[in-house]
C-alpha cells in the first residue's frame, strides 16, 4: 500500500526543491494514490456523456426549452459541441449516453461507430415539483445504464475515465441532491444554472425548497426512494457510472455541479467511491464548493469561472494530468543525476 507519505517523499526525491511544482504534484500525488504506483497512466482515456430531459423544466425553473437537450445531444456526436472539441485536443474517447431525452432516438441517424448509445429508461423525469421524479425502478434501471458503461471503459483497457452530462432543466435536482445530500443550505445549494434571471432562480429555490422538504423525512426511512424522488436519469446514471469506475479500479475525473450531484449519489450508495475520483474544477455553481468539501474533494482548477457542464471542466484537466504523471515517471531523482538533495 502506498501511503500519501510515501507518495510525497518520492516526489521530494525528484530534482527540484520540495514542494516547488506546487499544485502540479497534489494532482500527481492523486494520481499515484489512486492508481497505487509512480508510474501512473492518463491513456487510453475516455469521457462518457449522459443526457436526459426533466419534467421540473415546466415549472420556470430554466431559461432554456427542453428542446435544447436533443439538439445539444446531436451538436456534441457530430463533433461541435465544447465537450467535442475539448475531446479532440486532449485525445480523449467520447460516448454519449441518452439515458433519457423527451427526443427521438438517433440511432438510425447517426452513429456508425457506438459514440451514441439510445438507452432510455423514460422520455425524461416527472415534474420534481409536483410528486416523485423518478421511482426507485427507474432510478436503478438507470443506475445500471451508468454501470454499463463504466464495465464496457474498463473491457476495453481504458484507464482514465470521465463523465458528464447535459439535461436542461438538470441544476435543479442537483441542487436538490446538493442539500439533501450534503447538508448545504438552499441559498447556497440554488444557483442560476445555465443562466436563470431573477425571477426564474426565484421560483427555482422555492420549488427546491418544497421539494427537498418533502424528501429530507424519507432519507432514513428509504434511501433510494427518497434520492429517486428528486433525481434525473442523467445524475443517476452518472452515479452508477462512478460507483461501477471505482469498482473497476479506474482513475475517475469529476466534472461540474451536476456531475458531482451524481457523485453525492455514489457515495451515499457506495461509501468510499470518492477516494477514486480528481475534482477538475469548482464550477461556478454556488454550491458546488460544499458539495466537493462533503466528498473530500479539492478542485484543482479553482478560479476557472467554468458552469458549462458537457465535462468539459474534466476534459480541461487532462493536459495537466498527463503533465503530473510525466513528472513522477520521467524526473531523476537526486540520486541518479548526482544532486545532494538539500534537506
Ligand atoms: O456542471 C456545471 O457546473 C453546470 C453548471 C450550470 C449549468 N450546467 C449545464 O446547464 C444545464 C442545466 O442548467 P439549467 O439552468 O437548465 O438547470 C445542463 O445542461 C448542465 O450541463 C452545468
Ligand atoms: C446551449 C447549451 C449547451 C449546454 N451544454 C451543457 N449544458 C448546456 C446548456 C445550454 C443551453
Amino acid at each position: 500500500m502506498l501511503t500519501p507519505a510515501d507518495i510525497r517523499r518520492h516526489l521530494d526525491h525528484l530534482t527540484k526543491p520540495a514542494g516547488s511544482l506546487g499544485r502540479l504534484e497534489d494532482l500527481a500525488l492523486r494520481l499515484c494514490a489512486i492508481q497505487q504506483t509512480f508510474t501512473p497512466q492518463t491513456r487510453p482515456r475516455r469521457i462518457v456523456l449522459f443526457a436526459a430531459d426533466h419534467g421540473v423544466a415546466a415549472e420556470g425553473v430554466t431559461s432554456w426549452p427542453s428542446d435544447v437537450t436533443h439538439l445539444m445531444v446531436r451538436n456534441i456526436v457530430t463533433g461541435g459541441a465544447a465537450s467535442s472539441v475539448l475531446a479532440r485536443t486532449t485525445e480523449t474517447g467520447l460516448r454519449l449516453i441518452d439515458v433519457g431525452t423527451f427526443g427521438p432516438d438517433l440511432t438510425t441517424d447517426l452513429d456508425p461507430t457506438n459514440q451514441y448509445v439510445c438507452a432510455k429508461v423514460r422520455h425524461g423525469s416527472r415534474n420534481l415539483a409536483v410528486g416523485p421524479a423518478l421511482t426507485v425502478e427507474e432510478f436503478d434501471r438507470a443506475l445500471a445504464v451508468g454501470r454499463e458503461q463504466a464495465d464496457a471503459a474498463s473491457r476495453d483497457g481504458i484507464r482514465v475515465v470521465a463523465a458528464g452530462e447535459m439535461g436542461i432543466g438538470n441544476s435543479t435536482p442537483a441542487s436538490c441532491l446538493t442539500a439533501l445530500l450534503a447538508g448545504v443550505p438552499l441559498e447556497t445549494a440554488v444557483g442560476r444554472g445555465a443562466g436563470a434571471d431573477d425571477a426564474v432562480l426565484a421560483r427555482k429555490r422555492d420549488v427546491v425548497a418544497l421539494a427537498v422538504a418533502a424528501a429530507r423525512p424519507r432519507l432514513g426511512v428509504d434511501l433510494r426512494a427518497a434520492i429517486a424522488s428528486v433525481a434525473g436519469l442523467e445524475i443517476a446514471a452518472l452515479a452508477g457510472f462512478f460507483v461501477g469506475a471505482a469498482d473497476a479500479g479506474l482513475t475517475i475525473v469529476l466534472d461540474g455541479f451536476i456531475a458531482t450531484a451524481g457523485a453525492l449519489v455514489a457515495e451515499r450508495l457506495r461509501p468510499g467511491t470518492a477516494t477514486a475520483m480528481i475534482a477538475a474544477h469548482r464550477s461556478a455553481e454556488p454550491g458546488h464548493a460544499a458539495a466537493l468539501a462533503a466528498l473530500g474533494l479539492t478542485p484543482m482548477l479553482d478560479t476557472w469561472n467554468l458552469r458549462l457542464g458537457e465535462g468539459t471542466g474534466a476534459l480541461l484537466l487532462m493536459p495537466l494530468l498527463d503533465a503530473a504523471a510525466a513528472i513522477v515517471t520521467q524526473m531523476a531523482t537526486f540520486d541518479s543525476a548526482g544532486i545532494a538533495a538539500h534537506e
